[in-house]
């Protein structure tokens, strides 16, 4: 019977399987970091048992890394979670790339980057945003802290079968319209929950036409749809990013993986539960202006009228919204001003991300009023950027260049906006008191953040010479 990438995956991986129980799944790899995993060891210690495979455990630490020196942690929580990971890791004989290591940074960005995430896998972490990895053709998805336990003690996680989507992107992305717009502008038009229960295959022409970079900053935000995890089917563009990555298989390993690989895709007449579709070709520059990322229009557009909604509870949530961010109804979106810029997160802070927003501010000046910061993905990240000279464009036009970290995408470190601050963010959620207490958060991708440090405000960056 033909099969999709996802259930070839799923089932290559049961170990044990009872009717109306969850499948027992085998576990590949299984990523750690300081926030979700203290508790997880400590059950470990109470129950006298060891990590089972340590060999297939990789920590690092990212959430609480403070960005401008890494070794001052003044928060004595993060202080702690911190000092017990590089416990845990060191007692149970588990590799971190810990603060000062040359492979430190976020999770879900050293993962691919050391050749860790590879296809056919199936990776779990104790992070919702464990979906990046789908872009590689593996099975990847968040878990909580006591799963987190189970996997350390056994290698293994029970998990219900969830049902299959197919996202299907048709035509071609534009000329200064990215990944990040493909992605809010799918959870725009069906909204936060359209993928509930489901794992999303991306499929189409505009899909195989993305970077690995641009794959992993949809499959990262296929939680924000509310799937379980995202997945795009391996191929030659997939096989060329890992090709000569440290963990990547290698030599003779390497051709049997690549031949076991070319046999993921899903097979002509495998069928999916369930299926949307988005035309590339149509989808602009998207700038949120609520708090959930759904709540997004393209630039061209203008803040909505919450009596415009349909529903009752779509007009209220609206309106709420509104309040929360401060803006009026009718409001064009490029009159909108902003105080902060924030270049990160998981979603948007690899290299070519850096790049390119590079290409939009060199030689010219962060606007007065905005205060911005470029804030790599990893220690790999930044050091290619500075080889590259992106961090001298960046400084030059009044950027601050940050040690890598998890930073302005969440409030766990001291990179927090002040109430009522107003921020172009290149992160995934811009719910209320994400970015800091009454912190307004506003989702773009890295040329749309870029565009408006300069600009001081939104502004379509399609009108800008984005050209080398
Ligand atoms: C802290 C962690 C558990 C959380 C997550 O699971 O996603 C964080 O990474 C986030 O992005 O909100
Ligand atoms: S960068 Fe943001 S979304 Fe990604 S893991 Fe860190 S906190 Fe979560």
């Amino acid at each position: 019977m033909p099969r999709t990438l996802f259930e070839k995956i799923w089932d290559a991986h049961v170990v044990d399987e009872e009717p109306g129980k969850p499948a027992l799944l085998y576990i590949d790899l299984h990523l750690i970091h300081e926030v979700t995993s203290p508790q997880a060891f400590e059950g470990l210690r109470l129950a006298g048992r060891r990590v089972r495979r340590p060999d297939l455990t990789f920590a690092t630490m990212d959430h609480n890394v403070p960005t401008d020196n890494p070794f001052t942690i003044a928060d004595p929580i993060a202080k702690q979670q911190i000092e017990t990971l590089e416990k845990n890791c060191r007692e149970f004989g588990i590799r971190l790339a810990g603060l000062g290591h040359p492979d430190q940074g976020i999770v879900h960005v050293i993962g691919p980057e050391l050749g860790l995430t590879l296809p056919g896998k199936t990776i779990v972490c104790g992070d919702s945003h464990t979906s990046t990895h789908g872009a590689f053709g593996a099975l990847a998805f968040g878990i909580g802290t006591s799963e987190v336990e189970h996997v350390l003690a056994t290698q293994c996680l029970p998990q219900y079968k969830p049902k299959t989507m197919e996202v299907r992107v048709d035509g071609h992305l534009r000329r200064g319209v990215t990944a990040k717009d493909l992605i809010l502008a799918l959870i725009a038009t069906y909204g936060t929950d359209f993928a509930t229960g489901h794992v999303i295959e991306y499929t189409g022409e505009a899909i195989r036409a993305l970077t690995m970079e641009e794959r992993m900053t949809v499959c990262n935000m296929s939680i924000e749809a509310g799937a379980r995890a995202g997945m795009i089917a391996p191929d030659d563009t997939t096989f060329a990013y890992l090709e000569g990555r440290r963990y990547a298989p290698k030599g003779a390993a390497w051709e049997q993986a690549l031949a076991a690989w070319q046999t993921l895709p899903t097979d002509p007449g495998a069928t999916y539960d369930a299926r949307v579709t988005l035309n590339a070709s149509e989808v602009a520059p998207m700038v949120t202006w609520g708090t959930t990322p759904a709540m997004g229009v393209p630039v061209t557009g203008v803040v909505p009228d919450p009596s415009d909604f349909p529903i009752e509870t779509q007009r209220k949530a609206a309106e709420r919204a509104l309040e929360y961010m401060g803006l009026e109804p009718g409001t064009p979106i490029v009159d909108i001003p902003i105080d902060r810029v924030f270049i990160g997160s998981c979603t948007n802070s690899r290299i070519e991300d850096l790049r390119a927003a590079a290409r939009v501010v060199r030689g010219k000046k962060v606007h007065p009023r905005v205060r911005a910061m470029v804030v790599p993905g990893s220690q790999h990240v930044k050091r290619q950027a500075e080889a590259e000279g992106l961090d001298r464009i960046f400084k030059e036009a009044g950027f601050e260049w940050r040690e890598p970290g998890c930073s302005m995408c969440l409030g766990m470190n001291p990179d927090i906006l002040a109430p009522g601050e107003r921020c172009a963010a290149t992160s995934n959620r811009n719910f209320e008191g994400r970015q800091g207490r009454g912190g307004r958060t506003h989702l773009v991708s890295p040329i749309m953040a870029a565009a408006a440090a300069i600009a001081g405000h939104f502004v379509d960056v399609r009108e800008w010479d984005l050209d080398e």
